[in-house]
């Protein structure tokens, strides 16, 4: 890993772990009731919180800013649910003290989510556990899943591209390096990304149907997410 290598990695996850959802939220998975309303509300709060969180990190890429605005928008947009998926993931794998883990799971698996989402939702945060990534690589993925040129209304995918290639050339050498046993973790990590594409249909499915119950999302769900 060169020098400036080392530097773009340290930008990126000094990014990646200084925005993180604010305590009071998670907090609050552990103290009001379980009603299926309750917990729909807290996990809307979750979701909008995360969704803040990401823009926030995203302006920390190095070179984002300098895409054309509304490509900046289209990546964001055609992200969204990846990046959140991943970060739920993360925060559901790190087995925090407290047990927040059962609560949260408890609190996923009452709030109208139908059975057909929760299951590949949870294999998912299996398989992401399983990887024991360090927070590089969190931060790293995340940031190859946010630069993925091909989303939809992306004008100028190759200044995209260029920049997602420099971010997986940190993030191979990384995994050659902190799993040395492990010729093959590289590519084990970018097949989660095809896992979180397929995740990302189920989320798609989930919303449409909390908002036939009449659900309500908050106005930042409502853009990110056409709903
Ligand atoms: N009104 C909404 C509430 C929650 C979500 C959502 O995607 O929740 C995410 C947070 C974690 C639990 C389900 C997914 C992962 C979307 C709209």
């Amino acid at each position: 890993i060169t020098k400036e290598q080392q530097a773009l990695m340290k930008i990126i996850t000094d990014a990646y772990n200084r925005h993180q959802i604010p305590q009071d939220v998670a907090k609050k998975l552990l103290q009001d009731q379980y009603s299926a309303e309750e917990n729909f509300l807290l996990l809307t709060e979750m979701a909008t919180s995360q969704v803040q969180v990401l823009v926030e990190f995203t302006k920390n890429i190095p070179g984002f800013l300098s895409l054309d605005r509304e490509d900046q928008i289209a990546l964001l947009k055609g992200s969204a649910v990846e990046a959140m998926f991943l970060r739920s993931a993360q925060v559901f794998n790190r087995k925090t003290p407290s047990g927040h883990t059962e609560v949260l799971e408890e609190r996923i698996r009452k709030s109208g989510i139908s059975e057909e989402f929760i299951t590949p939702m949870f294999n998912f945060y299996k398989s992401i556990g399983e990887l024991h990534m360090v927070q590089e690589e969190q931060a790293l993925l995340t940031t190859v899943t946010i630069l993925t040129p091909d989303r939809p209304y992306v004008k100028d995918q190759q200044a995209v591209e260029r920049l997602q290639e420099t971010i997986l050339d940190v993030l191979r050498k990384l995994c050659v390096l902190q799993h040395p046993q492990e010729p093959q973790y590289f590519a084990r990590l970018l097949g989660r990304l095809t896992e979180l594409r397929t995740l990302s249909h189920y989320h798609t499915e989930m919303l449409a149907s909390w908002r036939m119950n009449d659900h309500k999302f908050t106005p930042l769900l409502c853009e990110i997410w056409d709903v």
